[in-house]
């Protein structure tokens, strides 16, 4: 690979799932920003959400998406909020290709709902929060350079495959061919 894969959309939009499929069929190292801020700070995303706020979180996912950038190519998955900064967003066009994992809201809240590991719906009404939040960050995903409309009812490994596809017809340069 010759430029990073990084993945965009909003929680539920299979960045983590489809991104470490995506990096196994090109055989590159795969990494998930969200993961690597666990790992660092020894807590989950909820429990550093919950001590040191979302200011901090925000800090501690723009040190590793620097991090990140600076080493050699990778597919990294973001988290759903990381596209939303500018200085991540200058980082993410300068070093690699962004991917908007565009995904459906009904589909996004079946993904989520389930889950309460995403502290941003811990509110009184998690689906609206969800609504809402797809309303105000489309305009931001949509400037990605590859926008990437993920098939409701295909699985991860079918997703994966769509997309590498795409990535090879408009994007070959990175994965190496010239
Ligand atoms: N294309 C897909 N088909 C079926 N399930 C999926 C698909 N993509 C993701 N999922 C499931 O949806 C949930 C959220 O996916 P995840 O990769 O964590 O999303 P994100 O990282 O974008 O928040 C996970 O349980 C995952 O297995
Ligand atoms: O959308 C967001 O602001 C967030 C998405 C989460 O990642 P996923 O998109 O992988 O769920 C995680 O970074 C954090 O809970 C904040
Ligand atoms: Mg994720």
């Amino acid at each position: 690979m010759d430029r990073h894969i990084v993945l965009i959309g909003m929680m539920g939009a299979g960045k983590t799932a489809v991104g470490g499929e995506l990096a196994r069929r090109l055989g590159a190292r795969f990494i998930d920003s969200d993961n690597e801020i666990e790992s660092a700070a020894a807590m989950t995303i909820a429990e550093i959400f919950a001590r040191d706020g979302e200011e901090f979180f925000r800090m501690r996912e723009s040190e590793v998406l620097r991090r990140l950038l600076a080493a050699p190519p990778s597919v990294i998955s973001t988290g759903g909020g990381a596209w939303l900064r500018g200085e991540n967003r200058d980082l993410i066009r300068r070093n690699g290709l962004s991917v908007w994992l565009n995904v459906e809201l009904e589909t996004l809240w079946n993904r989520v709902r389930m889950r309460s590991t995403r502290p941003l719906l811990k509110t009184a009404d998690p689906k609206g929060t969800l609504t809402q939040m797809l309303e105000s960050r489309r305009p931001h995903y949509s400037t990605a350079e590859l926008v990437f409309d993920v098939r409701g009812g295909d699985s991860i490994d079918q997703t994966a495959s769509r997309l590498l596809t795409q990535i090879r017809a408009t994007h070959p340069e990175c994965l190496g061919v010239k």
